[in-house]
């Protein structure tokens, strides 16, 4: 592999989604970071904030220091009903202890509900200070085809960059 006299970006890549909790285990709707009064909630072990579990997933995959799995797997009570802002933090914190500054995130959320639009720049506020680092989230739908589509669930893609802070 050929090296450089300078650190070169790394890119990295995250998806999640979540599919609505059954009707008779209502859950609270955590999307972005924010709370979503009187939408359906997500399943999940932690708070299932697909937004924030993909930006942190594109953040250890721009590292290279596995994934979501491996630093907050179900087996761990600790992250039971974990937020995706608190997941996000910590996951920040591993890229940068393993020798990492971030550049930015971007999500994409897949779903039908909620209208995220009018609350862009309250998710972005929350989750860039999360992160410590820009995150900007945009959102579609999938024009009703597939699970998003026929609103059983809601997706999320994220890409994130980051840069080598180490002496090479
Ligand atoms: N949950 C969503 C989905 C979409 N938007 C906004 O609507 C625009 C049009 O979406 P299409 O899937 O019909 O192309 C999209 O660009 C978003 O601005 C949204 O706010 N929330
Ligand atoms: C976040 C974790 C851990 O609480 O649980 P879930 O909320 O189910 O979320 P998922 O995106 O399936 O990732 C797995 C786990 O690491």
């Amino acid at each position: 592999m050929a090296t450089f006299p300078y650190p070169l970006p790394r890119t990295g890549i995250g998806v999640d989604v979540h599919a609505y909790a059954p009707e008779d285990d209502p859950q609270p709707l955590w999307l972005g970071g924010l709370h979503w009064e009187g939408e359906r909630g997500l399943a999940g072990h932690s708070d299932g904030d697909p937004v924030a579990h993909a930006a942190a997933d594109a953040l250890f995959s721009a590292a290279g220091v596995g994934d979501l799995g491996t630093h907050f797997g179900t087996d761990r009570p600790e992250y039971a009903g974990a937020s995706g802002l608190t997941l996000l933090a910590e996951a920040a914190r591993i890229v940068r202890d393993a020798g990492f500054e971030i550049g930015n995130v971007a999500v994409q959320l897949i779903g039908n509900r909620p209208k995220f639009t009018p609350r862009r720049d309250e998710s972005e506020a929350a989750l860039t200070q999360a992160a410590g680092a820009p995150v900007s989230v945009s959102a579609t739908t999938s024009d009703r085809l597939g699970f998003t589509g026929r609103g059983e669930g809601i997706a999320a893609v994220a890409t994130a960059v980051v840069v080598s802070v180490r002496q090479p």
